[in-house]
């Protein structure tokens, strides 16, 4: 690529919330623009009649979903689309000579079964699923480079996984133990209405939803078991909170080894050195939604509990950025080899 064009990217729901975050994250991309905003249901018309905010930011008109019109005028697409869309998608945009960066789970689980199973949608081809590249950036990055197809991880997993990894990986936590309670914010339902996600429903109240049946378990399954070189189970519970963006994991699992704090916030700060999205919190101080709020950190603090010999890991990221759009673009920088951080160095905003 010539270094003086900006890498040109189309978005495929775009009048999403994950595509809207994309286009507002990308606008301040030094190496990236945004040359194709695109709809499957209002193509021709402009993306400031469903989004004011962008007035004077992106006034052209919503394009159709064709693969050939999008490689002339792009060179990545990234998929934020509801789930069965990217599968049906990415084979004729990838033939187009696209590179595809897709949100949604189509491309996460490696066995097809599963995904049957827990999206309850036809899975995406064989073929594909083997080219896919799953992004969990701070532990599979060094995968990314150069890749073509580009799962991007659930926003549920990213605040579990990135909680977990480490202590499973060192040895430091039962993995047969773990329980993870998830609370998320309404904007992760996306932005189509639904009596759950309604003011009046949801307004003061917390409610605990697909108990057991939720699709981002066999994907947390998937990469704990990978870790811990076997098999593992885990009990995940997600809630909805009256609150626009924010997940926050708290995850309980039985200590091994007598590991100490100490011990915990030495191979936590050693496993995310360089990790520059990743922020531990000093013993004690335990992470609020809030304080990511429209950043791609995730931040993760722990609470010792020598009575029962158990470990709360409290991990917490905006679900729209670092669960979404903002994971997506760390993945395309990996990607184009270029530094993760690149666009996405934005203070949480606070208060
Ligand atoms: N919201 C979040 O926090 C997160 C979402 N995700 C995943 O990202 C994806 C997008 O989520 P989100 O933006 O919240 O969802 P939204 O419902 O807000 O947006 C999805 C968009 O997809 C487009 N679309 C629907 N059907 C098709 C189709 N057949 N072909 C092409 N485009 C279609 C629609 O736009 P139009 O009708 O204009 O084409 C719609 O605006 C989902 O898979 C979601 O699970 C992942 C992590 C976090
Ligand atoms: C609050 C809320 O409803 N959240 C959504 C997150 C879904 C999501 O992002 O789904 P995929 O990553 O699998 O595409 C849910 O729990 O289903």
């Amino acid at each position: 690529m010539d270094m003086s064009e900006k890498l040109k990217i189309a978005i495929i729901g775009s009048t999403g919330y994950g595509g809207v975050e994309l286009i507002r994250l990308l606008a301040s991309h030094p190496l990236a623009e945004v040359t194709s905003v695109i709809s499957s249901s209002s193509a021709g018309t402009p993306i400031t009649e469903g989004y004011p905010h962008l007035t004077g930011i992106r006034e052209e008109l919503l394009d159709d979903v064709e693969p050939q019109t999008i490689r002339s005028k792009a060179d990545v697409v990234f998929l934020a689309t509801p789930a069965a869309v990217a599968s049906k998608l990415a084979p004729d945009l990838l033939a187009a000579g696209l590179k595809v960066i897709d949100l949604s789970g189509d491309y996460r689980l490696q066995d097809r079964d599963l995904y049957e199973k827990w999206y309850k949608k036809p899975a995406a081809d064989e073929e594909y699923l083997k080219q896919a590249v799953y992004g969990l950036a701070e532990v599979y990055g060094d995968r990314v480079l150069g890749a073509k197809l580009i799962s991007n991880p659930g926003c549920y997993v990213t605040a579990a996984l990135l909680g977990l990894v480490p202590a499973v990986q060192a040895g430091f936590i039962d993995p047969d133990s773990i329980i993870i309670d998830a609370k998320s914010g309404v904007s992760g339902a996306g932005r189509g209405a639904s009596l759950g996600t309604h003011y009046s429903e949801l307004n003061e109240s917390l409610k605990a939803y697909k108990l057991n049946q939720h699709q981002h378990t066999p994907e947390i399954e998937m990469v704990l078991s990978d870790i811990a070189g076997r098999p593992v189970v885990t009990t995940f519970s997600t809630h909805l909170v009256p609150m626009t963006r924010g997940i926050m994991t708290t995850m309980y699992a039985t200590v091994k080894d007598s590991r100490s704090a100490d011990d915990f916030m030495e191979l936590y700060r050693s496993y995310y050195e360089n990790r520059p999205f990743v922020r531990i919190r000093p013993e004690g101080q335990l992470p609020a939604t809030k304080e990511v709020w429209g950043s791609n950190y995730c931040d993760i603090g722990f609470a010792f509990d020598s009575r029962t010999g158990r470990v709360t890991i409290v991990s917490v990221i905006d679900n729209l950025v670092k669960g979404a759009a903002g994971q997506a673009i760390q993945n395309m920088n990996l990607m184009m080899g270029w530094d993760e951080t690149l666009g996405l160095q934005f203070v949480p905003v606070y208060p």
